[in-house]
């Protein structure tokens, strides 16, 4: 990153305007953090919304200027961030993407960026540059040391460095992508670690239980599948029917998952313990083999226990076959992908799921003892039944590019969960800080 003088970035920004089209959670984590850090700011949601908007943000944000649509934004600003649904971002780019200020830059927060550098490239005007984001966590993850990836599509060098210095008031970690890698990269981490907790609800759902509520799941890994799989479904549905949908590369990840997940729980019903202890141990090798014997673990069990949404005290751990997990480096290991590499661009989701896989797969006779369950005791039977069942379901939603249909499942099985959203959502956010801190003091001995 090209470092500006003091002076130079004050001159950035007396100069220059910042306008965001789509003030919803991640638009408004921008404006605020800009505004706070001394950037003219400009923005606008919906047309429906002006009056409410501009009204809660006259306290909200004082500094900020709400305009009524993306008209005025674009012809203000030098800086335009489109930070709205995927699905719609040709359709809105279309819209107020012609009239963008002669010479200004343009960029996207959509989490996937082959539709969007598509739109910008089919409606903006040549003279327009292109520099697109994606921040890597959700609005309310603090985005100090977090992912921001930066792409330079379509912009001088200089353009680049205003939006770097722009954005640096985030104090996150920068990674440089062009967009193709962004895509493999994001789908490979992760819109296959939302099919994974998204499977788990709907077969919660499916068999009518709250897994909190049953001896069933207790233990650290329970609490962290339970905990993220409410994050999710208490977030907005688009965000994950636009980065599943909307990415190619998502699709194969998302099929091959729930493959997966179909034949290895094939295995366990035809007490093929052999077979699956091979196919298991293959992908092993595979995913964690270049691990060194002295690699910390990035979790384990104890350190999740506390974090449990249940009301009556843990007895001892059920035993699991953990076909989610045994399903998740079984794909990595059939599509030849090393976690490991993506970390730096990787979500705070797909580093506890990596974390979790980690510790069943290197905690020494864990996985023996998970394999042993999965063919010998059939008390989680019905459950991976069912979450099989929910993979496979994922699957086929996403890759018929079905919007609506996956808002009517996401939805059907976020009312299930509605009333528990406010607990489990403090409960998630301090297990996410313990974990973020974890990484970070693991990082600083290395
Ligand atoms: N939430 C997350 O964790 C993250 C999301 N992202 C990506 O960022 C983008 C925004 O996500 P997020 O902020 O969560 O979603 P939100 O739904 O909170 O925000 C999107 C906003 O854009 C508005 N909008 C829709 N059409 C227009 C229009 N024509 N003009 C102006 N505004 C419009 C929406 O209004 P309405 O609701 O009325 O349609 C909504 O307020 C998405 O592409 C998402 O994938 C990226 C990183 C993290
Ligand atoms: O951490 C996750 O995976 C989340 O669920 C939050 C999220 C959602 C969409 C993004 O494009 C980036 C982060």
């Amino acid at each position: 990153m090209v470092v500006l003088s003091d002076v130079e970035m004050e001159k950035l920004k007396a100069t220059k305007t910042i306008g965001i089209i789509g003030l919803g959670d991640m638009g408004l984590l921008y404006a605020r953090r800009f505004s706070e850090a001394g950037w003219k700011v400009c923005g606008c949601d919906r047309e429906e919304r002006y009056i409410e908007l501009k009204e809660s943000m006259s306290s909200l944000l004082p500094d900020v200027e709400i305009f009524k649509n993306g008209f005025h934004v674009t012809r203000l600003a030098d800086y335009i961030i489109y930070s709205v649904e995927a699905e719609n971002i040709g359709k809105i780019v279309s819209m107020y993407g012609p009239s963008t200020k002669v010479g200004a830059i343009v960029g996207g927060q959509t989490s996937c960026k082959s539709s969007e550098i598509e739109a910008f490239e089919k409606y903006l005007p040549d003279d327009v540059e292109i520099v697109s984001v994606h921040s890597l966590h959700g609005p309310r993850v603090d985005t100090t040391g977090q992912p921001l990836v930066l792409i330079q599509h379509r912009a001088s060098d200089e353009s680049f460095n205003f939006v770097e210095t722009l954005m640096s008031c985030l104090h996150s970690k920068h990674v440089y992508l062009t967009y193709q890698e962004h895509d493999k990269i994001t789908a490979d981490t992760q819109a296959v670690t939302h099919a994974a907790f998204l499977s788990m609800g709907v077969a919660w759902h499916n068999s009518h239980q709250y897994p909190w509520e049953t001896p069933k799941w207790t233990g650290g890994i329970e609490n962290a599948k339970i905990n993220i799989s409410m994050r999710i479904f208490s977030n907005k549905w688009h965000v994950y029917a636009g980065l599943a949908i909307t990415n190619p590369s998502a699709h194969k990840q998302i099929t091959q998952y729930a493959k997966s997940t179909e034949e290895l729980f094939t295995l366990m019903i035809q007490r093929k313990k052999d077979e699956l202890m091979k196919r298991i141990l293959e992908a092993k090798e595979k995913v964690f083999g270049h691990l060194g014997k002295n690699h910390q673990l990035l979790l384990n069990d104890d350190l999740l226990q506390q974090y449990s949404l249940s009301k009556t005290p843990p007895g001892g751990n059920q035993r699991n076959s953990h076909l989610s997990l045994l399903a998740i480096v079984d794909s990595w290991s059939q599509l030849d992908i090393v976690p490991y590499d993506h970390i730096i661009c990787s979500t705070p989701l797909f580093r506890i799921f990596l974390g979790v896989s980690e510790y069943l797969f290197c905690t020494p006779g864990l996985l023996e003892d998970c394999i042993s369950v999965s063919v010998d005791d059939i008390t989680f039977r019905q459950d991976d039944l069912q979450f099989t069942m929910a993979a496979k379901e994922w699957s086929s939603t996403v890759s018929y590019g079905d919007f609506n249909l996956y808002r009517r499942k996401f939805e059907n099985t976020q009312n299930f969960f509605q009333h528990m959203f406010p607990e489990a959502t403090k409960m998630g956010n301090e297990m996410i800080k313990t974990i973020l801190q974890r990484v970070k003091d693991n990082e600083s001995q290395n």
